[in-house]
């Protein structure tokens, strides 16, 4: 589990992080989510014992990273890619990095396949392409098969198969009890990858909650067109909705489908077009990101 309780950091005036408190539960894939300088990386940084809190605490399965005594076994973090020295081989990297966090290299064969390297894994990591280099820092931050796993915009380099196969890697984390919060600055890259939402915007929490409710909340939007559009306006506002005009059709706010074809019907207006709009997801994000 990660917590954080009124986390702040304050450069001088700016405030990076301004109290930020949520939770990552275990068994479920959060998106840390906000536009571009919103504080996500300060909060990770802080989070991982990087950067000293101006004030509140983040919190680790109920301990400071100061405080893990065995931090590879605790957490893993992809914060930035290029952590590897681009003159050694991916293997080599994992190596080393295994002798670091005590983990013993048993396992990195079993991580070069679990991320997809193990063609590259006697290549030298300086000709890996981002979407590799991203693998790479995966296959590192899981060496000591920590519970919680961190991860900074690790979309950022992808392709569409790169996003599935982390997509399936992060369920089956949280599936087997582990907490993962990922970074994002776009929703939709995330959408089908996590269960609950935390937007910030300015250092401060805009939002915490099941990506399904982020859906549930988004007002659903119908387009109308018959053959008396004067007459619909009419009777869909004295029944409660709300009604505007696009183009040559209405779009209603507040009525269900069933209930604006039901009116229609009882006005005796033919209709010649009635759809219901999916909530855009990017859009509800950017009304909530956006201060
Ligand atoms: N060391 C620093 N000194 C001064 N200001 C900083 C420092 N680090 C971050 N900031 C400021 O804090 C704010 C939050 O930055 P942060 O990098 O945490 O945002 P972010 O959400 O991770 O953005 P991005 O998506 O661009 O990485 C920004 O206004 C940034 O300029």
């Amino acid at each position: 589990m990660i917590q954080t309780f009124e986390l702040a950091k304050h450069y001088g005036h700016v405030r990076a992080v301004d109290g930020i408190s949520f939770t990552a539960h275990p068994g479920r894939v959060t998106g840390f989510l906000g536009l571009n300088g919103s504080g996500k990386t300060t909060t990770l940084r802080m989070l991982l014992g990087l950067s000293r809190p101006t004030s509140g605490r983040a919190l680790i399965n109920n301990k400071r990273f100061q405080d893990l005594r065995y931090p590879p076994r605790e957490i893993g973090a992809v914060l930035e890619q290029g952590i590897a020295h681009p003159g050694q081989t991916g293997r080599a990297h994992l190596v080393a990095q295994a002798i670091l966090a005590g983990a013993g290299r048993g396992r990195v064969d079993a991580l070069l396949d679990q991320v997809g390297l193990t063609d590259a894994a006697d290549r030298r990591s300086g000709g890996y392409s981002l979407g590799m280099r991203q693998r790479l820092a995966v296959a590192t931050a899981l060496l000591g098969d920590p519970p919680v796993l961190v991860l900074d915009e690790p979309a950022n380099g992808l392709d569409p198969e790169g996003i599935a196969w982390l997509r399936l890697l992060l369920r089956d984390h949280a599936r087997r009890g582990g907490t993962v919060l990922i970074s994002s600055h776009l929703l939709a890259e995330l959408a089908h990858l996590i269960d609950d939402v935390v937007i910030v915007a300015k250092g401060q929490i805009r939002c915490a909650a099941p990506l399904a409710s982020l859906y549930g909340a988004a007002a659903q939007r119908l387009r109308v067109r018959g053959r008396d559009q004067r007459r619909l306006w009419q009777v869909f506002e004295s029944v409660g909705g709300r009604v505007t005009r696009n183009g040559d059709a209405l779009e209603v706010v507040g009525l269900t489908p069933e209930d604006a074809g039901e009116v229609a019907f009882g006005a005796r207006v033919p209709l010649y077009e009635l759809t219901v709009d999916t909530p855009n997801l990017e859009q509800i994000f950017l009304d909530l990101a956006t201060v």
